[in-house]
């Protein structure tokens, strides 16, 4: 691992921790991470000391989650969530646990997280503490609860996801005992908040083996607790990769047309990933009718190369190769509508008439006259096709 900024910034808060005679160590992900030879962005450190006594250790704090222990440490140029040796209070339905107990020793602190790749800790000179076997299960590539599986996932169900979403970003298996529990208490993911399953499942999309994760769903039986056919094309997601999650919700909501609605309202997507879903659903039927220059225009490269590939997934004939689309989107007279030589001033100022709707009407059939070559994009040119076409009618 290179030393990341927060590794560097955790590494000084834990220093001053310890030197006002308290107990502090790296945990979670950031460990995990660390071993897996990951640059780690996130580093929590967990401590002994009480959340009022970090906020005397340091000058800049805020408090992000009092309630968990937990106070977010500014002063070392990187912000460090820094969170008091605790249990794991239960998610008894939709809301986080109020309070939590607070308990004295790390080991206490690591027994009630949920795997064990995500229960070792760091000193700050590097000794790795791990009592739960996370190292070699990172290197056997294994998914495995800390202790009773059912336990952990009684504690707080999301942790079912989490396991899956887990088995897509590493590419790890679900250890059989693991995943036994899953599959008996699959239906207690019911009173997760469903923002906490669209995270997970956020992570997943842009996960390095998403197939493993939608494969993971359905074995677990998770599955028959969402919303969506995961079983559709299952052997698809072999080849699906993104950077972004919007193109993960699109595809499951593209596989799952009839039932678009219903998902939508489910994973309670955003107002982006409705848009981009949108532009996705018109830009692929429209890709079953042959695109035009002015599709090519409205759209973006990434939604006209999303509703692309879904065409191949759906068998349909494509009469071009992908690196066309980017090829005729450059080559278009014009990217977007400010590069158009005229706007609707230019168009008040040619005519009599009052402003309203024609004038996006003209501007709209400007566009589409620049995009197909009938008239070049300048201001000259704009005007003499504008006198002839608009200037006349009523
Ligand atoms: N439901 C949860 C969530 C988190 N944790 C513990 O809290 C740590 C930090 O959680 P979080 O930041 O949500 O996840 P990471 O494991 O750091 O992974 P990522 O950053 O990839 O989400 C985890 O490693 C794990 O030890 C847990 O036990 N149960």
């Amino acid at each position: 691992m290179r030393r990341t900024k927060d590794w560097d910034a955790a590494i000084r808060v834990i220093e001053k921790i310890e030197k006002a005679g308290f107990e502090a160590v790296i945990v979670g992900g950031a460990v995990r991470d660390f071993l897996l030879d990951k640059d780690v962005n996130d580093v929590d450190v967990a401590t002994s000391a009480m959340p009022d006594e970090i906020k005397k250790i340091f000058h800049s704090t805020v408090d992000v989650g009092i309630a968990h222990g937990t106070v977010l440490v500014l002063d070392e140029g990187q912000p460090i969530e820094v969170t008091t040796y605790r249990t794991e209070g239960i998610y008894v339905d939709f809301r986080r646990p109020e309070q939590v107990t607070f308990v004295k020793s790390l080991e206490k602190d690591l027994e009630r997280r949920d795997f064990t790749i995500n229960a070792m800790a760091m000193t700050k000179t590097g000794e790795l503490i791990d009592l739960y076997g996370g190292r070699q299960d990172i290197e056997n590539g294994l998914i495995r609860a800390v202790g009773d599986p059912n336990t952990r996932f009684r504690e707080d169900a999301l942790r079912m996801l989490r396991a899956v979403r887990f088995s897509a970003q590493l590419g790890f298996t679900i250890e059989k005992n693991t995943l036994s529990a899953i599959v008996q208490d699959s239906e207690l993911i019911e009173f997760i908040a469903k923002e906490r399953i669209h995270m997970e499942l956020s992570k997943m999309w842009t996960a390095k083996n998403v197939y493993e994760g939608v494969n993971a769903l359905i074995v677990s039986n998770l599955a028959n607790y969402l919303i969506g056919d995961f079983k559709k094309q299952l052997e698809d997601w072999r080849y699906f990769t993104t950077s972004s999650s919007e193109v993960g919700w699109a595809y499951l909501c593209l596989l799952n047309r009839k039932i678009l609605s219903e998902l939508i309202n489910f994973y309670k997507l955003s107002n982006k990933e409705k848009n981009f879903l949108r532009n996705v659903l018109n830009a692929y039927d429209a890709f079953l009718n042959r695109w035009s220059e002015l599709h090519y225009f409205q759209y973006d490269l990434v939604t006209l190369e999303v509703a692309y590939d879904f065409a191949v997934w759906q068998k349909v004939k494509v009469p071009f190769k992908k690196e066309h689309i980017a090829q005729v989107k450059s080559n278009l007279p014009i990217q977007s509508t400010s590069q158009l030589a005229i706007n609707g001033n230019h168009l008040k100022e040619w005519t009599t008439k009052k402003g309203g709707p024609w004038l996006k009407v003209a501007l709209d059939a400007a566009i589409l006259a620049v995009l197909k070559r009938h008239i070049k994009n300048d201001e000259e040119h704009l005007k003499e096709w504008f006198l002839h076409e608009f200037n006349d009618e009523g």
